[in-house]
């Protein structure tokens, strides 16, 4: 992995600051096998997430960017290596775990707030209880109004915004989200990047963060891996600097902008 010369004075180095390892990969490994061939995806993937930070993927299209929160969502075998979550080997899928997929993935037959309600109501938790929780994820999205509304009266964003709820009322140790804006229009891609930083900010989630667009990712996160593919690797781990996103107009600003250089090249100019 290639270290970053960048002035990361303004980040609090390890030593001050105590932190809580939630994710830990060592190795991770994955062939997919066809009747034909092996087909190495990600070739020893190591990497960890602590509790509390938003941390992206980025790298071009096949470097195993989707696998890996695969296999971290237990929806996916790895074929060797090591993950764990709060030091459990995972071994499938699990209610800590909270998954936002780019593909709108809403109960079509659901209100908003029988979607959000959905895990809740498996899990057996009773209706007042259920209500209470529903309420606040309604209102923390901005979708208060829309309880009775089914998902083909929502836009595209007001549906990402059910599917971020949902996923939140079951309280996840750790938020999974696989290009979650990815098919939503620019504007309203930044109002949701912002609308998540005030979720994660308010509710102290851990997430990891699945995206093409790098612009999103430095935006988003406190850590970016790099990815390269063939086979699917970690190139490089980049810190944000911290309070940058305070910086006004942070995307055009000088920092921002060298970042994203720095990104680019590692990923290589041909996928952005
Ligand atoms: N079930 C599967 N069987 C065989 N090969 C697979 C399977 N799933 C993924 N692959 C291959 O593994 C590689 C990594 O795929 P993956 O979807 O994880 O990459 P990605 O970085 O998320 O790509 P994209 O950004 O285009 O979604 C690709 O070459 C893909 O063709």
């Amino acid at each position: 992995m290639e270290a970053l010369n960048l002035d990361y004075s303004k980040v609090p180095s390890s030593e001050t600051v105590k932190s809580v390892r939630k994710i830990d990969a060592v190795d991770v490994t994955k062939v997919y096998s066809t009747k034909k061939s092996n087909f190495v995806a990600l070739d020893r993937v190591s990497f960890h997430v602590d509790a509390h930070e938003f941390v992206s993927f980025v790298g071009p299209s096949g470097c195993g960017k989707s696998s890996l929160l695969r296999i971290i969502a237990g929806l996916e075998p790895l074929t060797m290596g090591n993950l764990s979550i709060s030091g459990h080997e995972i071994d499938g899928p699990g209610a800590d775990r909270g998954m936002v997929f780019q593909s709108y993935t809403l109960f079509p037959w659901l209100s908003v707030r029988e979607n959000i309600e959905f895990g809740l109501t498996l899990k057996g938790v009773p209706l007042f209880e259920k209500r209470a929780i529903s309420d606040h994820f309604m209102e923390l999205v901005g979708l208060n109004k829309f309880a009775k509304s089914l998902p083909k009266e929502l836009s595209g964003g007001m549906k990402q915004r059910v599917a971020i709820a949902r996923a939140l009322a079951n309280n996840p140790e750790v938020m999974l989200m696989d290009e979650p804006f990815g098919a939503l229009d620019p504007q309203t891609k930044n109002s949701m990047q912002e609308l998540l930083l005030r979720i994660w900010e308010k509710e102290k989630t851990t997430v990891v963060f699945i995206t093409h667009d790098i612009e999103e990712a430095i935006f988003l996160s406190q850590r970016v891996y790099v990815m390269q593919a063939h086979p699917g690797t970690i190139r490089s781990e980049i810190v944000i600097p911290h309070g940058l996103r305070e910086v006004e107009d942070v995307k055009d600003s000088e920092a921002f902008v060298k970042l994203k250089k720095q990104v680019i090249s590692l990923i290589g100019h041909h996928d952005e």
